[in-house]
């Protein structure tokens, strides 16, 4: 149904004639389009609004050209949805004014009605599918359970994460009632995205490489693998935590279709790692796009040699980064297609 369904066949782990292709925050900042759309309208309006939503998801596919659509959202629309306001203040990134840390504040977090609080993604993503035509694949997302703890916790950005690890650990009874309701609300959320029309799901655990592996199974492995048992039979799950080939084991055991990797774990480590057969994402350094196109050619075709063709999807080790030039996230994308081993 899909004409380029080279993502679903690399999910599927079928013989492919060459990897595809999308890259980790495509629909976003390095494009000149979307900043003027960002001139126009604040960050939520632009999630808020479909047609807004969707002409931003479309923007890669068009001036880019990856093998598949990632929606244009946040991870941060759960927490909102829960009852915890979320700004995003330009400059600073998010911003929660009224962070969660106590177990007063984990007993006024709602477990919402998706439908009511969210209705907004699923016309997004009908009206994409539209406009994509059936061309490429579309990705819907969610941030893990651990990740949107982080921020829900932690109120903002941070390096280290330590008041939402304070929190897990000082209060770990609160923690684990907080988890289970994000997680529940995410399996709703996601549920419903797949109702809507999306082709595959990608958890991203961004701050799972800050816990310990123990402390990983405990406040994030565990919430995410109730997560892929809950969809795995819908649509294909794509797992990507930054930092976390520790745990490429068990993730490779959990159902996941695909694993995502970052760049500080090599092609080789990530295969042996994860039994050798399960499909890996990833893993080009985001700030290699700096380089001169000739050179990120060099090292796209050295990196799918690394992996081999098949059971892959070439991506970044994490988002693309705002001043990426776009003929380099082009060079990128292009190397790729034109790869023939
Ligand atoms: C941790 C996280 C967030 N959001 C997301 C993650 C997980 C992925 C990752 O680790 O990068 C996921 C995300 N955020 C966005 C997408 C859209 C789809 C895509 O292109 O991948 C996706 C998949 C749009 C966005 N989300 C955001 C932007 C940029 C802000 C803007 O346009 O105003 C975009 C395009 C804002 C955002 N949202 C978040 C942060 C930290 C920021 C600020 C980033 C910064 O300012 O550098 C939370």
């Amino acid at each position: 149904m899909i004409k380029n369904d080279l993502l679903l066949k690399a999910l599927r782990g079928e013989t492919v004639e060459r990897p595809p292709v999308w890259m980790m925050r495509q629909a976003g900042r390095y494009l000149p389009d979307f900043m003027k759309l960002k001139e126009k309208y604040d960050f939520f309006t632009r999630c808020r609004t479909p047609e807004l939503a969707t002409e931003i998801t479309v923007m890669p596919i068009r001036q880019v050209g990856p093998d598949a659509a990632i929606l244009f959202s946040d991870i941060l629309v759960i927490p909102q949805a829960m009852n915890i306001e979320v700004e995003m203040k330009p400059g600073v990134g998010p911003w929660l004014p009224n962070p969660v840390r106590t177990t007063k504040g984990v007993n006024q977090v709602n477990v919402p009605d998706v439908q009511e609080e969210l209705q907004y993604v699923f016309d997004a993503i009908k009206m994409t599918k539209q406009e994509l035509n059936d061309e490429v694949p579309l990705i819907g997302f969610a941030g893990s359970p651990w990740t949107i703890l982080c921020y829900t916790v932690q109120g903002q950005g941070s390096k280290n994460f330590d008041l939402a690890k304070k929190f897990c650990f000082t209060n770990p009874e609160a923690a684990h009632i907080l988890l289970q309701k994000i997680t529940d609300t995410t399996i709703a959320y996601l549920k419903a995205k797949i109702a809507a029309g999306v082709d595959a799901v990608q958890l991203f655990d961004s701050w799972g490489g800050m816990l310990s592996p123990v402390d990983y199974q405990t406040f994030s492995w565990q919430y995410m693998q109730q997560i892929i048992d809950a969809l795995k039979n819908e649509v294909p799950v794509i797992a990507y935590g930054k930092g976390c080939w520790f745990a490429l084991k068990e993730m490779s055991e959990s159902g996941a279709a695909a694993l995502g990797v970052d760049w500080t774990c090599t092609a080789r480590n990530a295969r042996y790692l994860s039994g050798g057969k399960i499909t890996l994402q990833g893993n080009f350094d985001p700030a290699r796009l700096y380089s001169l196109p000739s050179e990120i050619k060099k090292m796209v075709n050295q990196m799918i040699n690394e992996f081999g063709k098949d059971a892959y999807i070439a991506n970044l080790g994490h988002g693309i980064l705002p001043d990426i030039p776009v003929e380099n996230a082009r060079a990128f994308v292009d190397a790729v297609k034109e790869y023939r081993g």
